[in-house]
C-alpha cells in the first residue's frame, strides 16, 4: 500500500486524494456523491461557499458516517471564503456560515479562494485568528501566484499549509510548486483531470494501457506521486471509485517525465492575475 496522506507544515495529516464538488448545485446529488466517495474510501471532501452545496455535502457526510461507522474526526473537510466575503469581520462570519450550512463544528482546512487585491492580507489575519483560537485545524490559500505568496508571507504569523491551484499535465506549475515546497506549502491540484479534456491524450493513453489503468487513474497517480494533493470531481459512482483506485501501482520515472513533458502552461480556468469575480 503506498502513501495515502501527507503531513502538512503544522503536523496535520491530509489525504493525498479527495472529492471535489464544483458545479454540483443540486443538494441531493452533492450528498449522494459525498456518500459514495466516503463509501469508496475517500476521506477528503473539497467544497466552497460559492459552490452553494455545503448543505448537501454536510448531509452526505452525516449519511456516510451512519452507513460506515466512521466518525467526523476520520474525515478531512475543506471549504473556502469567497471573494465578496474577504475582509476581517466578514471572513469570521463567512466561516461560521459555512459551518452552519455543513452542520459541522470545525473544518479541517479553510482556504482563501482567490487573491483579491488589497483584501487578502486582512482576510489572512482573520484566518490566523480562527486557527489560533482552535476553530479550524489548518488554513491555506488558493489561486495564489508566487508574488501573492511572497506578499502574504511578509508579515504572516502562520504559513499557509496548502496552495490549491489549477494543475494538470498541460499546466504543471513547476516554478510555483518549487516555490511552495521550499516554503513548506503543499500544492493541491484543482481541475486535476483538466475537466476531462486530457482523457483522450495519446501519451497518457499509451501509458495507461501499459499499466492496465484508465487515463484518469494515470493522471491522478502522476499528481499524488509528485506529492501534489488532487481533488477530482465526479457525480458518477463508478468514476468516483475508478478515480480512487490509484494506490496500487507506481509510475516509472520515465513515465512521470513523459507526463511532465506535456506541459504547455495552458489554463482551462481563470488567471489569478486577471479575474473579475
Ligand atoms: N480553488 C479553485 O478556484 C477551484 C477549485 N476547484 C475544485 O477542484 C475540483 C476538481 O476540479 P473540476 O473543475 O471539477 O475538474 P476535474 O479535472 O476534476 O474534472 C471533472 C470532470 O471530469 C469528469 N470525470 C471525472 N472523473 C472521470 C473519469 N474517471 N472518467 C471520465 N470523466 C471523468 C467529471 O464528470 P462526472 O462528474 O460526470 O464524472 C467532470 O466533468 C472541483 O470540483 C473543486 O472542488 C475547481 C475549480 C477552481
Ligand atoms: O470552482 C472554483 O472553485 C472557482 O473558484 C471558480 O471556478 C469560480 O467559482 C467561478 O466559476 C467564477 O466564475
Amino acid at each position: 500500500m503506498t502513501q495515502t496522506t501527507v503531513t502538512l507544515n503544522n503536523d496535520v495529516e491530509m489525504p493525498l486524494e479527495g472529492l471535489g464538488v464544483f458545479r454540483v448545485e443540486d443538494q441531493a446529488v452533492a450528498a449522494q456523491s459525498v456518500q459514495a466517495a466516503i463509501r469508496a474510501g475517500y476521506r477528503l471532501i473539497d467544497t466552497a461557499a460559492i459552490y452553494q452545496n455545503e448543505q448537501g455535502v454536510g448531509e452526505g457526510i452525516k449519511a456516510a458516517c451512519k452507513e460506515t461507522g466512521l466518525k467526523r474526526e476520520d474525515l478531512f473537510i475543506t471549504s473556502k471564503v469567497w471573494n465578496a466575503d474577504q475582509g476581517y469581520a466578514s471572513t469570521l462570519k463567512a466561516y461560521q456560515d459555512s459551518l452552519d450550512r455543513l452542520g459541522l463544528d470545525y473544518l479541517d482546512l479553510y482556504l482563501i479562494h482567490w487573491p483579491v487585491e488589497g483584501r487578502y492580507k486582512e482576510t489572512w489575519r482573520a484566518m490566523e485568528h480562527l486557527y489560533k483560537e482552535g476553530k479550524v485545524r489548518a488554513i491555506g490559500v488558493s489561486n495564489f501566484q508566487i508574488h501573492h505568496l511572497e506578499d502574504l508571507l511578509d508579515g504572516a504569523e502562520v504559513v499557509p499549509v496548502v496552495n490549491q491551484v489549477e494543475r494538470h499535465p498541460r499546466l504543471t506549475q513547476q516554478p510555483l510548486k518549487d516555490f511552495s515546497e521550499a516554503h513548506g506549502i503543499r500544492l493541491e491540484a484543482w481541475a486535476p483531470l483538466m475537466v476531462g479534456e486530457l482523457l483522450q491524450d495519446k501519451t497518457i493513453g499509451a501509458i495507461a494501457e501499459k499499466y492496465g489503468k484508465s487515463a484518469a487513474q494515470v493522471i491522478l497517480r502522476w499528481h499524488i506521486q509528485g506529492g501534489v494533493i488532487a481533488i477530482p470531481k465526479s457525480v458518477n459512482e463508478d468514476r468516483i471509485k475508478e478515480n480512487f483506485a490509484i494506490f496500487d501501482f507506481e509510475l516509472t520515472e520515465a513515465d512521470m517525465a513523459a507526463i511532465n513533458a506535456l506541459n504547455q502552461d495552458h489554463r482551462t480556468g481563470a488567471d489569478p492575475d486577471n479575474f473579475d469575480f
